[in-house]
């Protein structure tokens, strides 16, 4: 007999299928209670919870807990219960649905290190108990979704050369199943040349879709948002469809920072669930040239770093390590001229800032308002400060650059595995974070700057100059030599960078703020 147990409070309905198969959402979790001992093989969603006692090793329940987002409260019951309970994170639930004589319920369920796997439960129901459990499901995924577009049209971009070029095995073993199970829309395209992504993205068919995904490294997505940005409807076309990756890459920063994870399938997830979240993007000018970023620039080691390490691209993300300590002992300097236009210019106001924005209230009409603004001014923004060429404009700090080591600029927190470089980014403050480290630091003091990067410690090191910025002017003095934005090489030549606030859209956990501890409160 199955009926729904309308007594309770509306976050914890529960679903009675028979004597000994119940299931109960909370806030947070699907509890299954289901004694039938040919069901026990199905009792694995948790992993752990179910299986007996309290033998399990500390850190694998922590991992339950973790993956499942299960509290200690409910950790503690389902051990005390250790038979009859199972539960599922709402976070994992990807579809469910009423067959011909079924509730089938799919779900994300932690496997072997940094994955999950679609794994299904289903419970026959009867004719006339349909309607009941229709209602069940109804309540279970607006609950399992929140705000987050159930069954997104996803365009899916393969880079075959991303990485080490295994993005198309990557995406159909680890992310087709899930997308599968969530009855996500998906258009598979590979890119056939460097550039083609641009191509995809200005001809894109906006209402066909709510998101690109790339399974590549960052340099994907940097051309899906530059080819959004060349159409004539570049403010509609940024604001509506969603650019987000699949990491495939070496730095895959854009999932870092969107889902705190480098697992494809764990990304999968994070799309799957991902909430609309308005992202800066940044003018780029040089010449009579203008293009979008939306991760970083740089100029000095990290560009050398970056780019001068193609040939030991083997190494993955080691490469950056590796690059990074080569350059360090020969304390390279890189001339340059600088100006910036200072928001911020102090690192206690700049964690007050995050913290400040990190946690104003949500803004319900963030969206209908850059439609607004789209149907008014379809363009690209005007640039405020003009390009590069034009005259400085007044008011800019000017930096010396005179034995620059590093200059860093960063619109997202993490740019690699670990390397939270930028923990004070926000994704739309309007702001990036400008970091300068003279070259002739010792090498001592380099090197522990390097491995402060991890504990955040990096932050608050005096040698590490930071502002918060809405543009800048950087001109190499010398004639070669490395600049990078968003980890592509651009021509060793002057550039002007502008923030335009929210102009960009990306997928996040959080819908407000990247997946990266901020800053060190003091
Ligand atoms: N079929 C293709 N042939 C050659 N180049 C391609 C092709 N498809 C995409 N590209 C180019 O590959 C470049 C790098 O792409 P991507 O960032 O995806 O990988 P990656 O460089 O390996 O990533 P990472 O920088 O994290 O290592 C992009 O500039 C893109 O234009």
């Amino acid at each position: 007999m199955t009926s729904l147990d309308e007594s309770q409070e509306p976050h914890d309905m529960t679903l009675i299928v028979d004597q000994s198969v119940s299931l109960t959402v909370s806030a947070d979790s699907l509890f299954i209670r289901d004694d039938r001992s040919t069901h026990k093989k199905d009792r694995r969603c948790c992993g752990l919870l179910h299986s007996s006692k309290f033998v399990q090793p500390i850190s694998a329940l922590c991992r339950a807990m973790l993956f499942n987002g299960i509290s200690l409260t409910e950790l503690l019951r389902a051990l005390v219960e250790p038979e009859t309970n199972h539960a599922i994170s709402l976070y994992n639930i990807l579809g469910a649905e009423v067959t011909a004589s079924n509730l089938v319920i799919a779900y994300a369920q932690p496997a072997a290190k940094d994955n999950v796997s679609v794994t299904t439960v289903q419970y026959q129901i009867s004719e006339k108990e349909k309607k009941a459990v229709e209602t069940w499901v109804t309540r279970l995924l607006s609950l399992a979704y929140g705000k987050a577009i159930r069954g997104k049209r996803l365009k899916v971009l393969v880079n075959p050369f991303g990485g080490k070029g295994t993005a198309a095995s990557l995406y159909q073993r680890y992310a087709a199943p899930v997308f599968a199970a969530a009855k996500c829309q998906v258009d598979v395209q590979q890119t056939e040349y460097r550039g083609h992504a641009i191509e995809i993205a200005e001809k894109l068919d906006l209402d066909a879709y709510d998101a690109v995904v790339c399974c590549s490294g960052d340099g994907l997505p940097y051309e899906v948002f530059n080819g959004l940005g060349k159409r004539p409807d570049a403010r509609k076309a940024l604001a509506q469809i969603a650019v987000t990756l699949l990491p495939c890459g070496s730095g895959n920063g854009l999932t870092w920072n969107s889902f705190g994870t480098g697992s494809v399938s764990i990304a999968a997830l994070g799309i799957v669930k991902g909430l609309r979240t308005p992202l800066d993007l940044i003018s780029i000018t040089q010449k009579d040239s203008r293009t979008l970023s939306f991760l970083s620039q740089s100029f000095g080691i990290v560009a050398e770093c970056d780019l001068g390490t193609e040939n030991i691209r083997w190494m993955g993300a080691q490469r950056f390590t590796y690059g990074f300590l080569v350059r360090l002992l020969r304390q390279t300097i890189w001339p340059c001229d600088i100006a910036i236009k200072v928001e911020i210019g102090d690192k206690e106001a700049i964690k007050a800032h995050y913290a400040a924005w990190s946690t104003r209230p949500e803004q319900p009409d963030a969206d209908s308002k850059r439609f607004e603004i789209a149907a008014e001014s379809p363009g690209l923004p005007e640039l405020k400060y003009g390009t590069v060429t034009d005259e400085l404009p007044s008011g800019w700090e000017a930096v010396s650059g005179e034995t620059m080591g590093n200059f860093y600029a960063g619109n997202m927190a993490i740019m690699s595995k670990d390397t939270n470089m930028f923990p004070a980014t926000l994704p739309d403050d309007g702001l990036m974070d400008v970091i300068t480290i003279d070259g002739k630091i010792s090498r001592g003091t380099a090197l522990s700057m390097m491995n402060e990067v991890p504990t955040g410690r990096f932050f608050d090191m005096p040698d590490m100059h930071l502002r918060k910025a809405s543009a800048f002017r950087l001109t190499p003095r010398q004639k070669d030599g490395y600049l990078s934005i968003d980890g592509e090489r651009m021509p060793f030549e002057a550039f002007q960078a502008e923030v335009h606030q929210g102009l960009g859209t990306i997928l996040t956990k959080s819908g407000r703020s990247y997946e990266a501890p901020g800053p060190l409160m003091s």
